[in-house]
């Protein structure tokens, strides 16, 4: 055989490996911990547990900050008895590094069990069908990772083909969606399952006056876990499509490096944020809107529907503002915001669940609150943004209501 035959060969070969159609998600599930604190009450609760009740202006300005986050309720795995049998976890800066780490390496996994086995249930397809995992965290760090205890847990294949990604932060939900397209329209006949699940026992700290960027992250953040499945060519006898992939980029916001930081150290993760984020994020929103949907012919930024990482009430606030968007816009992103918090990566994933939960509610026409095109953001470190282009299906009654 000649050296040409052979790359013609492989040629041929590559043909038959790839996806004819876009990736596709094919179910959505979500899952949360029972244990939940309402927004109103945990100002209280934080100054209580972290034995921080004679810091008077620190609560007052801690109170000042939930009042400001609209959230009003998140789920939250650590409960006061946990808090008081771990006080090294209540300091500002203590060495609990042990602590954290024991609990999240049982809980992260068990938590996206949960939403994976809702995904899976409404996607309707045997388990064996999976071909790849992609688990992607911000809280803790093992190896084996998540996904190998996440495979053991739904008794997926043990060829299953896995992904692990740790410390991604905020920008992690449209991550996901990014490699689980190029994946699933790579690979013939695959099945994507991607799970983002988050608990912020890695994040927990007691208060302290010098930083405030912390004070902030304890008023914003929540537990939570969401999965999905993702697949091209989607067998439409037995599979429902939700939303096409369309196009999916990344790109880093040039000087923002120092914005949003988090480091890994003995006393768990510490968060560095500063407050003008949201503002370096408007600043630079249009035009990396511009880049990801002109190319499609779309320029109406009224005319999509709209899935927005809310890190914080004054981002989604910004971005609107900066956009000139319809307030009802946001409206699921701030729906997602109000009930749960921040969930780091597993928020995006939540609002587009909301979406087409509401848009099949309300007797909208497609996933996409009737909408043919939206967009996706996520924004995290770097300051890093992730823009996934979206594409809705009609609504449909073949689901399961999360
Ligand atoms: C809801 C907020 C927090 C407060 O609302 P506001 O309308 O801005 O209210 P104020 O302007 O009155 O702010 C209240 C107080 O907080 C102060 N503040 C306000 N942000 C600041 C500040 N970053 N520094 C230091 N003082 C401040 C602000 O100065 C003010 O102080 P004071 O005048 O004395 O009452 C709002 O500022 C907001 O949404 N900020 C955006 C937060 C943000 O950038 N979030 C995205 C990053 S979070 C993230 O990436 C998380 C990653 C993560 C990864 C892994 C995990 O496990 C968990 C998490």
């Amino acid at each position: 055989m000649t050296s040409f035959q052979k790359v013609a060969d492989i040629e041929k070969f590559r043909e038959t490996q790839g996806a004819q159609g876009v990736a596709t998600i094919l179910a959505i599930g979500t899952a949360n911990p029972s244990n939940y604190i309402m927004q109103a009450d945990y100002p209280d609760f934080y100054f209580r547990v972290t034995n921080s009740e004679h810091m008077v202006n620190l609560k007052n300005k801690f109170k000042r900050i939930c009042d400001n986050t609209m959230i009003v309720k998140r789920s939250m795995l650590l409960t006061e008895e946990f808090l008081n049998d771990n006080p090294n976890m209540c300091e500002y800066t203590s060495p609990s590094f042990n602590t954290r780490q024991d609990l999240l390496i049982t809980e992260v996994p068990k938590l996206g069990k949960l939403a994976a086995t809702q995904a899976i249930d409404e996607w309707g397809l045997p388990t064996s069908k999976i071909t790849h995992l992609i688990f992607c965290t911000t809280s803790g760090i093992d190896m084996p990772g998540a996904d190998y205890q996440l495979t053991k847990l739904l008794s997926l294949s043990p060829s299953v083909k896995r992904l692990m990604m740790y410390q991604q932060g905020c920008s992690g939900g449209g991550m996901v969606l990014r490699l689980a397209k190029d994946i699933a329209e790579n690979n013939k006949g695959s099945r994507v399952l991607v799970v983002c699940s988050e608990i912020m026992a890695s994040i927990f700290h007691g208060p302290s006056p010098n930083h405030i960027d912390t004070l902030v992250g304890q008023a914003l953040f929540g537990d939570g876990a969401a999965a999905i499945i993702v697949g091209s060519d989607p067998d439409l006898a037995v599979e429902h499509p939700l939303f096409e992939i369309v196009s999916t980029n990344q790109t880093i916001i040039p000087d923002t490096e120092t914005a949003i930081k988090l480091h890994l150290r003995e006393d768990g993760l510490k968060l560095h944020l500063d407050k003008d984020a949201p503002k370096m994020i408007s600043k630079n929103i249009e035009n990396i809107l511009t880049q990801a949907v002109c190319p499609l012919g779309l320029s109406d930024w009224n005319s999509l529907f709209w899935i927005v990482h809310p890190g914080g009430r004054r981002i989604l606030d910004e971005v609107e503002l900066k956009l000139n968007l319809d307030k009802q816009k946001l409206r699921a992103s701030r729906h997602v915001l109000r009930e749960y918090g921040n969930m780091t990566s597993a928020c995006v994933l939540f609002i587009i669940n909301e979406m087409r939960n509401k848009s099949l509610k309300d007797g909208k026409s497609t996933t996409g609150e009737g909408l043919d095109w939206g967009v996706l953001f996520g924004f995290g470190p770097g300051l890093t943004v992730e823009t996934v282009v979206l594409h809705s299906k009609p609504s449909t009654i073949n689901r399961i209501d999360n």
